[in-house]
């Protein structure tokens, strides 16, 4: 019997399936992995916003760490939604020696709803704790500017916040690209690599209000690509490319900001 690839979530439940750990899990299926989820936090929301949120205690993170760690080979995980300094830490002590094999990290602050997920309190130990030991982190264009305190509001500059969040420890940034502007005709991501290359990644904009979860698609993508085999820049362009086509291919579900469509069939590798 081959073993299948296993990958794994580390990341809030999101209760109307569109974001989080669901959208997580539904990558991975669509992408040919086996996900598992260690939720750190649920928030009870629709597509019209998130109207309450309950944070798993320490304790309860650890026992499901280590109940993953007890029993399945993790090739590549993320982290998601992480609330407080109390949960990244926890998460941090747990995973401090990368039993689960490349780390993506999804700095998760701000949804499409505007709902705030990580205590401001929190960002500089997230940056003290999990940056360091994080592969890749892929912040959107809110997080990149909060992250690296810096201004965007133009290529150099994004260029230059993604050099600064490189010296604060992960080996590779993915900055995503600004989407709030319907005028635009493509969105436009940056990525730089440990080695000092770096390109910029776009699809078109497409307009829609069916956009919950794509950050989330996008990582845990990455995710099951790279626990595959595939090198991270391939690993990022299908990410990318899976993300798009999930946008683009709208669903009816939900009657305001609605989920993305993981059910788009490609040729998964
Ligand atoms: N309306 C859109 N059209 C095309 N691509 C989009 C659109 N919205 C987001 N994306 C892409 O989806 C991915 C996730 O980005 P984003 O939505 O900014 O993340 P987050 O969910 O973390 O805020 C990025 O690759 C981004 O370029
Ligand atoms: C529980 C939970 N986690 C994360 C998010 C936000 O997901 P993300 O894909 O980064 O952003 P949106 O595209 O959903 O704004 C969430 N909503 N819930």
């Amino acid at each position: 019997m081959n073993e299948f690839t296993q990958v794994l979530t580390i990341a809030g439940s999101d209760s109307d399936g569109s974001a989080g750990a669901q959208a997580d899990l539904k990558t991975f299926m669509a992408r040919g992995v086996y996900g598992m989820s260690v939720l750190t936090a649920a928030v009870a929301g629709n597509s019209y916003g998130i109207h309450d949120a309950t944070v798993m205690t320490p304790k309860f993170i650890d026992s499901q760490i280590k109940d993953i760690k007890d029993d399945f080979k993790v090739s590549a995980f993320k982290t998601g939604m992480l609330s407080d300094s109390a949960t990244i830490n926890t998460v941090a002590d747990a995973i401090k020696d990368h039993p689960f094999g490349f780390f993506v990290l999804d700095p998760v602050i701000i949804t499409k709803h505007g709902a705030m997920l990580l205590e401001e309190d929190a960002y500089q130990t997230l940056i003290d704790k999990l940056f360091p030991l994080a592969d890749i982190i892929t912040p959107n264009f809110y997080e990149a500017k909060k992250l690296s305190g810096s201004d965007l509001h133009d290529r150099e500059e994004i260029v230059r916040a993604a050099h600064k969040l490189q010296e604060l420890g992960p080996k590779n940034i993915m900055i995503k690209g600004e989407h709030s502007d319907d005028s635009i005709s493509e969105v436009e991501d940056f990525v730089l690599l440990e080695d000092g290359q770096s390109f910029w990644i776009s699809e078109p904009y497409v307009k829609t209000d069916h956009i919950n979860g794509t950050g989330d698609t996008l990582s845990s993508a990455i995710v099951a690509e790279v626990a595959k085999g595939n090198d991270l820049e391939s690993a990022i362009r299908t990410a990318k490319t899976f993300t798009y086509n999930a946008i683009k291919n709208v669903i009816d579900v939900g009657h305001k900001y609605g989920p993305i469509n993981h059910f788009i069939k490609d040729d998964i590798q």
